[in-house]
């Protein structure tokens, strides 16, 4: 499962939790302005956007899991599965593949408005990358430096493109049933609760929280999306870069799986591989993983935007423990 935010505190930072249980060999990765983006139905992007972000680069190509733009759109694609359908190529339509979905927008568009443009001609097709990376069942959180997002999902009943208003996603059911199920649990607070059970009657309070006591709390994709949203808009804005990217990942942590708690196949447990960040307005990227906690960042300008080649920053997976004695 994953979770993927919008979180807005003067500046905007977008991002995700990557939750399975293998890992791919991921880095973090900048493909400069002129690095040619081949695409299997489309006309190469010769000149493009630079972009920042997480990804797998096989046979010299960045096969981004998420990442953002030099113009601070950020894009992430999460677990769709059973759901995703992705078609055949039918002429006269913009066919793109889902691992080519990241680039093709983040290569070309500055903002949400104008993805939204570009989406319109769309059809996810399915062709996979290789024999060996088959096409994963994704849908996607676009988001801009504005605060605009939206939800892009391809089904069996065709291309849909949601204003997502809460700047959550997680995985199944489809976007508009997330949204109804928050109904469900509007009363929720940080507040003490009011006495609505039996107004007539004094019930004492036992423990501080007790106005959150009906949040889901499940490793469950239904769960984390009703858990983000309440945790996500309850989060102060901080004073300063520290303190939003501090607050940002405690947003993200608080849905975070640890090992253990989601048995996917006997033994087997998914759990957070990462979780990134970028502020879109700065270009910097920030990270932790589940091995370790501290907060690396790698700063897209500080990149030749200009270069032939992809940098690479391989994770820091190593723990670090400030020994104070
Ligand atoms: C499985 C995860 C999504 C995390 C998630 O929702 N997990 C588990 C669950 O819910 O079941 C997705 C997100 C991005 C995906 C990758 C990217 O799309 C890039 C690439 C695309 C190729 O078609 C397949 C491999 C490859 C490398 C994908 C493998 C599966 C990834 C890593």
């Amino acid at each position: 499962m994953c979770t993927s935010i919008l979180y807005t505190a003067g500046d905007h930072y977008f991002g995700r939790n990557l939750d399975l249980e293998v890992s791919f060999g991921q880095e973090v990765v900048v493909t400069p302005r002129d690095y040619p983006f081949d695409f299997r139905k489309m006309p190469t992007l010769n000149h493009h956007y630079a972009i920042i972000g997480m990804a797998l680069v096989k046979d010299n190509y960045p096969l981004y899991f998420d990442g953002a733009n030099e113009e601070g759109l950020g894009m992430a694609g999460l677990n769709f599965a059973g759901l995703a359908h992705f078609s055949p190529v039918e002429d006269g339509k913009d066919n793109v593949s889902p691992f080519e979905f990241i680039p093709y927008v983040l290569g070309q568009c500055k903002d949400v408005a104008e993805a939204k443009k570009l989406l319109t001609n769309l059809n996810l097709v399915n062709i996979n990358f290789s024999d060996q990376l088959q096409l994963s069942p994704l849908h996607w959180l676009i988001a801009d430096r504005q605060g605009a997002s939206i939800v892009v999902e391809s089904t069996q009943s065709g291309l849909h493109v949601y204003d997502n208003p809460v700047g959550v996603l997680t995985n199944n059911p489809e976007f508009p049933s997330q949204m109804t199920n928050l109904a469900n649990y509007q009363s929720v607070s940080p507040a003490d609760p009011v006495n609505t059970l039996m107004p007539k009657k004094e019930l004492k309070t036992y423990s501080r929280g007790l106005g959150s006591h009906m949040l889901p709390g499940g490793m469950d994709s239904e769960s984390r999306f009703v858990k983000e949203c309440f945790t996500l808009h309850n989060a102060p804005a901080g004073g300063s870069e520290l303190e939003n990217v501090t607050n940002y990942f405690h947003c993200l942590h608080a849905v975070e799986q640890q090992k253990g708690l989601d048995e996917v196949a006997p033994d087997t447990f998914e759990y957070t591989i990462y979780s990134d960040g970028i502020n879109l307005a700065t270009g910097t990227f920030y990270y932790t993983t589940y091995e370790n906690n501290q907060i690396n960042a790698v700063q897209m300008h500080n990149v030749d935007l200009d270069a032939k080649k992809l940098a690479q920053f391989p994770l820091v997976k190593e723990q670090v423990i400030n020994n104070q004695n």
